[in-house]
């Protein structure tokens, strides 16, 4: 049998195997301590090294990466894998290898062998220790198989508890043995409890992941996956993995993980420095397109429209709308001369610019360098030599040059051109007709209109259309790469914005169409993928769930008929955890009793509960002396967190308190849509909690009552 239970072990030869591969570890840490030594020395003499001020602080700021990059987690293995390549010459089988990154045969690795950890590691002659999770000889660690071995004869993995080694499984690969989804350690890393932030999964990255993991850089792709089957897990691997892969392009670059909120992104904040990557930048949609201070709301109907692809071309109408005629000739005097272009110069000049589709502010000084040179040319003419740099500024800058670029291509900012369109009934009609009913248009136009951009109370979908404004006006720069989580709630404007972030990179797209809540939530990845951009990406299923039990799956998959989305169902790999669906009386002491039975365990506790009945929860629990933390504050001591419904997306804890379904599902218009999500955010069990009947689609199904029916 492949898999090797190790702990006091009688056999000898498998203690002096474990003993060989602690002795490997060992010799690992120390020889990364001396990485992180060389590095931290040449970061404290790097200003006397470097020439300049500039060099200094860029050889500064790349040292401070490197010495941050090789911090080494003592409660983390170094290595978790090893590859035994299998020799087809005959020899035997020699530890380490030559440093190689490059070598994609499996033939060049005959008889090799190689630990597969969370960076390279090499010793003092610079011979792998230990090689990167990423580089091209560690692919086969994932995707070797009985079927098609890639040259391996045994992978190995290695169980860990608190950075030590404790035992290790071995698969011969070469004698047709594989564990696939039954490896012991694979279990044992899917069902540990839960505590505090994501981790990464880089040691059991599992092989249709690490597909999607691996796409190469130009590759655009969407995954479609059921809760839990590690969307957010594959986003964030991808992203180191193509940082590795494109250091420099992407640091230039720069790489961006766009999460629905901020509790999210903190969730998920320490996956990718614990995989050697700091510079990565996370943030939420609003949070990029934060141009202005948002300091109101607006009913739901008009921020649904603002939220509706419509208004982006109502925006470019407006901005075209701005583009006027020439009406009477330029006149200029130098001061020595008088100089005059003509209305049909004038016409080319302003119908040749707007053919161009340039961004407007960049149309607007291309009008301006074309009206220069006629009257360069002109006093090139006359005064047979070209006239000085001081002067083709002045003549750019004179007040008949600026009236007519103002008459026919005025100066805009993204914030007057909104405010402009929707303080003002007659302008917007102007640009909407055809798009936007009367109807709609007298929604979108404020009743009581700010006198100034500047005094405006924008909402949050004000800012979107500034962002889609700015984007009509300049030219932004994007990132190498976007990775966009829980994107099925986007709406086609906030595509747009993301688009405009990628227009010369490319997006990982991560979500479940079930898990919509938003008002504008896609129903089809198609369409989100055009108004991002990327029309070809291709949509990619995963199917396997990690998180949740299965028991608890079937529950919430009761849901999935209401939901009016076609997505191919789940299967859970955990066969463990428990389900309790209860009738109770009062609601506050029932939650109260099962958080307290639910601290029993080990792992976290998550309450989750209507958004309203948040605090009452936080208060009755403070009251029976239980401590709890907020969903943002993942570094904190407590192990229970009372979460609003509307915050719980992508998070998730041991055991799940839900408290009143009904109230969750009558809270919005898409509630079922949101219990989705909320019954889905459980590790090991699930405690439903109702005083009310639960919603039609689950007290339709055959709903498991009373305790645990299948605690683990
Ligand atoms: N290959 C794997 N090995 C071990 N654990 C894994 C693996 N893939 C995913 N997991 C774990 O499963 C859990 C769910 O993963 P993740 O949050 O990435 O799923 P998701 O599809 O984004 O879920 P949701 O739809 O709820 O947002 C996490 O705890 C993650 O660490």
């Amino acid at each position: 049998m492949p898999a090797l239970d190790l702990g006091p072990h009688p056999d000898t030869h498998l203690d002096a195997d474990l003993a060989a591969e602690r002795a490997h570890l060992a010799t690992s840490r120390a020889a990364l301590g001396r990485m992180r030594e060389r590095a931290e020395s040449l970061f404290a003499t790097g200003d006397q090294v470097a020439g300049d001020a500039y060099a200094a602080e860029t050889l500064g700021r790349t040292l401070a990466r490197r010495v941050a990059e090789l911090a080494d987690d003592p409660t983390t293995p170094l290595f978790f894998g090893r590859l035994d390549f299998g020799d087809t010459t005959g020899g035997s089988t020699t530890d380490s290898a030559p440093a190689d990154d490059g070598a994609e045969a499996s033939g060049d690795h005959d008889g090799r062998r190689y630990h597969v950890g969370r960076r390279h590691v090499t010793d003092e002659r610079g011979e792998p220790l230990v090689l990167d999770w990423r580089a091209p000889v560690s692919r086969s660690f994932y995707r070797a198989s009985a079927r098609d071995p890639q040259g391996v004869a045994v992978r190995r993995r290695f169980g860990f508890s608190n950075g030590v080694l404790t035992s290790f499984e071995d698969e011969r690969l070469d004698r047709g043995e594989e564990l696939g989804t039954t490896s012991r350690i694979l279990t044992a890393e899917i069902e540990r409890p839960r505590v505090g932030p994501m981790r990464d999964i880089v040691a059991t990255i599992q092989p249709e992941q690490d597909e999607l993991v691996r796409a190469d850089l130009a590759d655009s792709i969407c995954v479609q996956g059921a809760p839990g089957t590690g969307k957010t897990a594959v986003g964030l691997h991808r992203a180191a993995y193509l940082l590795y892969l494109h250091r420099e392009r992407l640091r230039r670059a720069g790489v961006l993980i766009v999460g629905p909120n901020r509790a999210f992104l903190s969730y998920i904040a320490a996956v990718l420095p614990a995989l050697g990557e700091v510079e990565v930048e996370q943030a939420t949609v609003e949070e990029l397109i934060s141009r202005v201070e948002v300091r109101a709301v607006e009913p739901p109907t008009v921020a649904a429209l603002k939220h509706d692809v419509r208004m982006a071309d109502v925006l470019r109408r407006a901005v075209q709308a701005q583009i006027g005629t020439p009406t009477e000739p330029i006149t200029v005097s130098d001061g020595s001369f008088r100089w005059r272009i003509g209305l049909e110069p004038l016409h080319r000049i302003v119908d040749e610019t707007r053919g161009e589709g340039l961004p407007y502010s960049t149309g607007r000084e291309r009008v301006r360098a074309r009206v220069v040179s006629l009257l360069q040319r002109q006093a090139e003419a006359r005064r047979a030599e070209s006239p000085s740099d001081a002067w083709l500024r002045r003549m750019s800058r004179c007040r008949p040059v600026i009236e007519f670029l103002d008459a026919v291509w005025p100066a805009l900012t993204p914030e007057g051109l909104v405010h402009g369109l929707l303080s003002d009934p007659a302008r917007l009609a102007t640009v909407a007709d055809g798009l936007f009913s009367d109807t709609e248009q007298a929604l979108l136009c404020w009743a009581k209109p700010a006198r100034t951009p500047k005094a405006t109370r924008w909402t949050a979908a004000d800012a979107l259309l500034i962002d889609e404004a700015a984007g009509l006006l300049e030219r932004s720069s994007g990132f190498g790469h976007v990775v966009v989580d829980e994107a099925q709630d986007l709406s086609p404007m906030q595509c747009r914005a993301i688009a405009r972030r990628s227009e010369h990179g490319s997006v990982t797209l991560l979500g479940d169409l079930a898990q919509g809540t938003a008002p504008w939530a896609a129903r089809d990845w198609r369409e989100s993928l055009v108004h991002l951009g990327k029309p070809d990406a291709v949509v990619v299923p995963l199917t396997v769930g990690f998180r949740v039990p299965a028991a608890v799956v079937a529950f919430a998959n009761l849901l999935l008929p209401a939901l009016a989305v076609d997505v191919p169902p789940a299967e859970s790999l955990r066969h463990d955890g428990g389900l309790d669906v209860r009738t109770v009386t009062d609601l506050t002491a029932a939650t109260v009793a099962e958080v307290r039975a639910a601290l029993a365990h080990d792992g976290s506790v998550g309450v989750i509960a209507a958004d309203d009945a948040v605090d009452g929860l936080r208060a009755a629990l403070a009251d029976a002396g239980v401590a709890t933390a907020t969903a943002d504050d993942v570094a904190a001591a407590e192990r229970v967190t009372v979460v609003p419904a509307t915050l719980v997306k992508g998070l998730e804890y041991d055991h799940v308190v839900v408290v009143e379904p009904a109230a969750i599902v009558a809270a919005e218009p898409r509630g079922l849509h949101r219990l989705y999500v909320v019954l889905t955010r459980a590790v090991s069990r699930l405690a439903v909690l109702h005083q009310e009947p639960l919603p039609a689609p689950l007290s339709n199904g055959s709903v498991p009552t009373g305790p645990a029916t299948a605690e683990g």
